[in-house]
């Protein structure tokens, strides 16, 4: 027998959490008791904090109950013919009332489905009964006409600790040596959601009888993504497209997760024609992760998730209140047989984690990117460089090593790239301190104000220019160009001259300064 159900609280006093919550459900409880309605009970929380169980709990109360899937019976004559009727018409044989429990309501999906909401308000509207009604999301748009007409009460997720404090109490009753360590981090990881800590109590245990750190590792669930027991639950029990599609939000590899639903769809689903239609909903998602795998194009992974996903949990045609054990040999030795490929996929996640600064699941997003980025040689070879990533982590993205030839190659670039940025440093480095001395030196030769006063004296008046002009001017043109050009030859020789000495005595003062 599932735990979940096992220790499923009976009494408000066994349920954990929502000390303030579970006193206005009482009163609320009363109040019918005392023959005073009261507005239907709309519980919302998220997975796992106890709705269904307080549900239940209070159906306890009274004479009868009625426990309906709002996503199940879609449209508004099924719902009306269901609860329609014990909703208005009180039982004739006492005055005892019959509460309706209605779950998932904010399950109910897509345009056909309006049908459904305007049942649910019509019942809130003429009831006789009590109605309670659990929902996850607090903001979904199908709440919106139903949450004025009802006591809202918002259930909270269960503490670590008081997760942690009934994981021993259950551990010790079903007889299992547990590490406090390793209790204390389902608690932790579960995320507030009792029943994900109960399942992944009595998977680890129900075997062995004991629980180290060490089975933490088929497990790992970070970032508080789902883990795949909780995923195969929703799946084959629920049919919320809505919480089986963030369900699927998962580390796990996608391929591994349909396996497991497959393996596990006739263990809950009965009808043979509910047994075909999800198989067929495998194959198709088969077939998209096989056509991802050839392309390279994981956009099909979507299709292949949905496939796996919505596709299987509305191949049921009703949910089944039935405990279901979900894992089985098969599973177990799938866990094994991924271990190594989920350490794998950590270590390289962390290393990218460290490098990009991104979180892990972004790490592991950018996979299928990596697998194609890794096509190219050299491309592979730079990122794993970058990320340090050694032979193993690189065949996790391209099955061929890396060409020795193409290795040897970047290496010498890089070599090459290296030796080329040191001399340009040093270069740099000698032209600053060069040009840092020439300045200095042309401070010193600067002329003195007399001296700047003598040349400016020295320089020809007009009548003189004129006069050199009229000189020229009688010479051919021919020859006045090259009258003009000889000295100007010599003047630049002389100035080159001047130039190469100088730049011998900054040069060897330099050299000597280093
Ligand atoms: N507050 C709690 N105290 C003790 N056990 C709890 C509590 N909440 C949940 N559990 C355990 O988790 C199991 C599942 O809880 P329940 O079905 O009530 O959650 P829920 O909020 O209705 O989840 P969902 O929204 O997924 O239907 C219970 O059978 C019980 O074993």
């Amino acid at each position: 027998m599932l735990w979940t159900e096992k220790y499923r609280p009976k009494t408000f006093k066994d349920m954990i959490g929502n000390g303030k919550q579970k006193k206005e459900i009482e009163t609320w409880v009363k109040s019918w008791k005392d023959q005073k309605p009261q507005p239907c009970l709309l519980l919302i929380g998220p997975a796992g904090t106890g709705k269904t169980s307080v549900a239940h709990i209070i159906g306890n109360k009274f004479s009868d109950f009625i426990e309906l899937n709002a996503s199940d019976k879609r449209s508004y004559d099924i719902i009306m013919s269901t609860v329609g009727e014990s909703s208005s018409t009180k039982s004739l044989f006492s005055d005892e009332h019959k509460l309706i429990i209605l779950d998932e309501v904010d399950g109910i999906h897509g345009n056909e489905d309006r049908g459904g909401t305007r049942a649910i308000n019509k019942i809130i509207k003429d009831t006789q009964h009590p109605i309670v009604m659990t929902a996850n999301d607090f903001y979904s748009k199908r709440l919106t006409s139903v949450k004025p007409k009802c006591k809202v009460i918002k259930l909270n997720k269960v503490h670590t600790n008081s997760i942690n404090a009934l994981l021993k109490r259950i551990a010790s009753k079903e007889g299992i040596n547990a590490d406090n360590e390793a209790i204390k981090t389902i608690a932790k990881n579960s995320n507030g959601d009792m029943r994900s800590a109960l399942n992944t109590l009595q998977v680890l245990t129900d075997e062995s009888k004991k629980l180290d750190m060490g089975d933490l590792d088929a497990i790992s669930q970070k970032d508080n993504t789902n883990n795949i027991f909780d995923t195969v639950r929703r799946v084959l029990k629920s049919k919320s497209i809505d919480k089986i599609k963030k369900s699927m939000m998962m580390d796990e590899d996608p391929t591994m997760v349909m396996e497991y639903i497959a393996e596990n769809i006739p263990r809950e689903y009965e009808k043979k024609s509910e047994i075909k239609k999800a198989y067929e909903m495998i194959s198709e998602a088969d077939m998209y992760f096989g056509r991802a795998r050839q392309s390279r194009n994981y956009t099909y992974w979507k299709y292949a998730s949905d496939f796996m996903g919505i596709g299987v949990a509305l191949s049921k045609e009703e949910t089944y209140k039935k405990f279901t054990r979900l894992t089985g040999a098969m599973a177990f030795a799938l866990m094994g047989r991924t271990r190594g490929k989920r350490a794998l996929r950590d270590r390289i996640a962390e290393k990218m984690s460290t490098h990009l600064h991104v979180s892990n699941t972004i790490a592991i997003s950018m996979f299928p990117l990596m697998e194609i980025m890794f096509q190219n040689d050299e491309t592979a070879y730079e990122i794993a460089t970058f990320l340090d990533l050694d032979d193993d982590e690189i065949k996790r993205f391209r099955k061929r090593k890396i060409p020795k030839t193409v290795i040897k190659k970047m290496e010498k670039e890089a070599l090459d790239e290296k030796k080329k940025n040191k001399e340009e440093k040093q270069n740099i480095q000698s032209r600053k301190k060069t040009t840092k001395e020439e300045k200095q030196q042309t401070v010193q030769k600067q002329p003195k104000p007399e001296e700047k006063q003598q040349t400016v004296q020295k320089q020809p008046k007009p009548e003189e220019k004129q006069q050199v002009a009229n000189e020229e001017s009688e010479t051919s043109p021919k020859q006045s160009k090259r009258a003009r050009k000889e000295p100007q030859k010599k003047e630049n020789q002389k100035a080159d001259k001047e130039k190469e000495s100088q730049d011998k005595k900054s040069s060897q003062k330099s050299l000597f300064n280093f």
